[in-house]
């Protein structure tokens, strides 16, 4: 086992889904996938690994944020070997056109995290998505004949902050899409190891308008999120 997860060397697929609710991963396993098996309850950071359309696969909560994300993606990397990994998780949209229920690939991930800062001295990384990944997540999407939007999102560091409306007009005048905060370090430990990785993400709520998602209308639209990811991850 690792320091976090509490798996042998090969109980995890190599390749993975990364939603940030433990539960959300208890309910992709339950739903979607066959023969499951629970590798990780450390922590109530439930993983499982099963098969999905005969393809094994696992998925493993991240909790919330940077900090508890790059613990994951380094123990799922460095570990257990995992070579692919799609983050699944909830947006808040920035732009007019981007309605609840969307269904946003982040092809970067713009961060006031300072774990990049950190890595390059001050440098402004440009973390990004996989292409292969990307362009597999769209294919797929549009075979399901989702309306999928690809673009910026901004990973933040903080839920709740001071004059948040400044920060986020200002991300929407430069064409950030919508604000999470995960995808940044996935995509740079990914880099780091020469990694697959995407994040799939619902618009759950309007920055702008205020309007959210009922639990009920969630399910569905995460349900479409979750399906693209699947088929991206074994096309
Ligand atoms: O739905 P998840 O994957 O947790 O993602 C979003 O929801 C949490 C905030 O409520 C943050 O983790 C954010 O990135
Ligand atoms: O980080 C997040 C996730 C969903 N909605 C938000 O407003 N922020």
């Amino acid at each position: 086992m690792s320091t976090h997860i509490g798996a042998k060397k090969g109980d995890i697929a190599d390749k993975i889904l990364l939603p940030g609710d433990p539960l959300r991963a208890k309910y992709i396993a339950e739903t979607f996938l066959e023969d499951v098996t629970c590798y990780n309850e450390v922590r109530g950071m439930y993983g499982f690994t099963g098969t999905y359309k005969g393809e094994r696969i696992s998925v493993q909560g991240t909790g919330m944020g940077v900090p508890s994300i790059a613990i994951y993606v380094n123990e799922l990397i460095q570990e257990y070997d995992v070579q692919k990994l799609i983050r699944v998780g909830s947006c808040g949209a920035l732009q007019e056109d981007v309605k609840v229920r969307d269904v946003i690939l982040a092809q970067t991930a713009t961060t006031d995290s300072q774990m990049n800062r950190m890595v390059f001295g001050g440098i402004d990384y440009a973390p990004a998505a996989d292409f292969g990944l990307l362009k597999n997540a769209y294919d797929v999407g549009e075979e399901r004949g989702l309306n999928l939007r690809v673009g910026n999102v901004f990973t933040s560091d903080s839920f709740y902050r001071d004059n948040a409306m400044e920060l986020f007009n200002k991300l929407a005048e430069y064409n950030v899409l919508a604000v999470e905060m995960e995808a940044t370090a996935l995509y740079t430990i990914a880099a780091k190891y020469n990694r697959e990785a995407l994040a799939v993400l619902t618009v759950s709520d309007h920055i702008l308008s205020g309007e959210e998602t009922t639990a009920e209308e969630r399910q569905t639209t995460f349900n479409d999120m979750i399906e693209v990811a699947l088929d991206a991850a074994i096309k």
